[in-house]
């Protein structure tokens, strides 16, 4: 089988890190042929470009074509999977309304380019930030798709919290479960270590309350930020990494809750439509969000900033006319 998978912001720097990844088969597994597209704005096709070339200089088997455009109905037309990475992102003196408009001309023709041409099995993932709001926007402008093929990326918050939890507690990451990041991809985000669990025992019973809130909340927030800082640009590789796991698991299942943000449809009391990261369970193709887990005081307390964040960000793009 051949599967279309379109890239956006591929001559960025985390199309860099993930179309090789992609095209030899870490993405969708070994037996599936890829047809890369990539899209790009003008001034960045000659990279794109660049970066086909040393596509094809791996040799990889199961990579079939590269299309590369700066017309998004080309991107998309057939598209299996949409990893819609490129962004436009904050400058100097720019207003969180500028952002949101900004975005919102980007991924406001290409959820209606999504919605013209890209296959019926569509998935998309949305990783360019703000990412829980662009993918709201998209959805929004995708009226034929089904809502929930829209999708925003946590795993890297997730995969940062199981990490530095796995470094608190001097064990393996694998020794680590259902450790699920809720709300938006923002420093509000909640990492739950109620529901977590450390070889099977319930991980908030293993920390100290005051270095849950004050000490590792903050620091799994605002990793993105301390990765600016030290690298001097923002997260590339580990972006991408989590870009495959999310695909991955959604396109071939996996175990355990994992976190993805994905539209709401009114389960923790998070309003309908909201794209909110929440705990899912993949199998078979699809994701189905997990209900009754535990949220109390404390969690809920913590649901509730994260996702009045997600509101407002919602009310200021709907102001902006860009919902569709
Ligand atoms: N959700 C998450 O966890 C994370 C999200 N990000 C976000 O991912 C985005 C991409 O990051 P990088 O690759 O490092 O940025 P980058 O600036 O290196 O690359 C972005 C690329 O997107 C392209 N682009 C801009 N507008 C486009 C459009 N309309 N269509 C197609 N391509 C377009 C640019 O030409 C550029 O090549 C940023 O918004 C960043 O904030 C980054 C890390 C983690
Ligand atoms: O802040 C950024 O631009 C990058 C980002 O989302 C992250 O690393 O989590």
């Amino acid at each position: 089988m051949t599967k279309t998978v379109t890239v956006t912001g591929a001559a960025g720097a985390i199309g860099y890190a993930i179309l090789f990844r992609i095209a030899s088969g870490q993405l969708l597994g070994p037996d599936e042929k890829i047809k890369l597209k990539l899209l790009e704005i003008e001034p960045a096709l000659k990279a794109a470009e660049g970066t086909a070339m040393e596509l094809h200089d791996c040799a990889f088997p199961l990579l079939d074509s590269i299309d590369i455009t700066a017309d998004a109905n080309e991107a998309f037309d057939g598209s299996n999977v949409a990893m819609l990475i490129g962004a436009r992102p904050r400058q100097k003196g720019m207003e969180r309304a500028d952002l949101l408009e900004a975005n919102g001309a980007i991924f406001g023709p290409q959820g209606q380019a999504i919605n013209a041409g890209a296959a019926d099995d569509v998935r998309v993932l949305v990783v360019g930030n703000p990412a829980n709001t662009n993918a709201l926007i998209a959805m929004n402008n995708a009226p034929d798709v089904p809502r929930e093929r829209f999708t925003a990326m946590t795993r890297l918050d997730e995969n940062r919290a199981v990490s530095m939890l796995a470094q608190k507690l001097g064990v393996g990451v694998e020794d680590i479960q259902d450790l699920v990041v809720w709300g938006n991809h923002s420093p509000s985000m909640f990492p739950d270590l109620f529901n977590a669990k450390v070889r099977g025992e319930r991980a908030v019973n293993q920390v100290d309350m005051d270095w849950y809130e004050n000490e590792y909340m903050p620091a799994v927030g605002k990793r993105g930020a301390a990765i600016i800082e030290a690298r001097g640009a923002s997260s590339a590789a580990s972006a991408a990494n989590a870009a495959i796991d999310h695909m991955r698991d959604w396109a071939l299942g996996a175990d355990g809750l994992r976190s993805m943000a994905v539209p709401s449809s009114g389960q923790y009391g998070v309003e309908e439509g909201l794209v909110s990261s929440f705990p899912v369970r993949t199998q078979g193709g699809s994701y189905e969000v997990v209900e009754g887990l535990e949220v109390g005081d404390f969690a809920q307390s913590k649901l509730d900033i994260t996702v009045n964040e997600l509101k407002e960000e919602r009310d200021a793009v709907k102001g902006l006319g860009l919902l569709g």
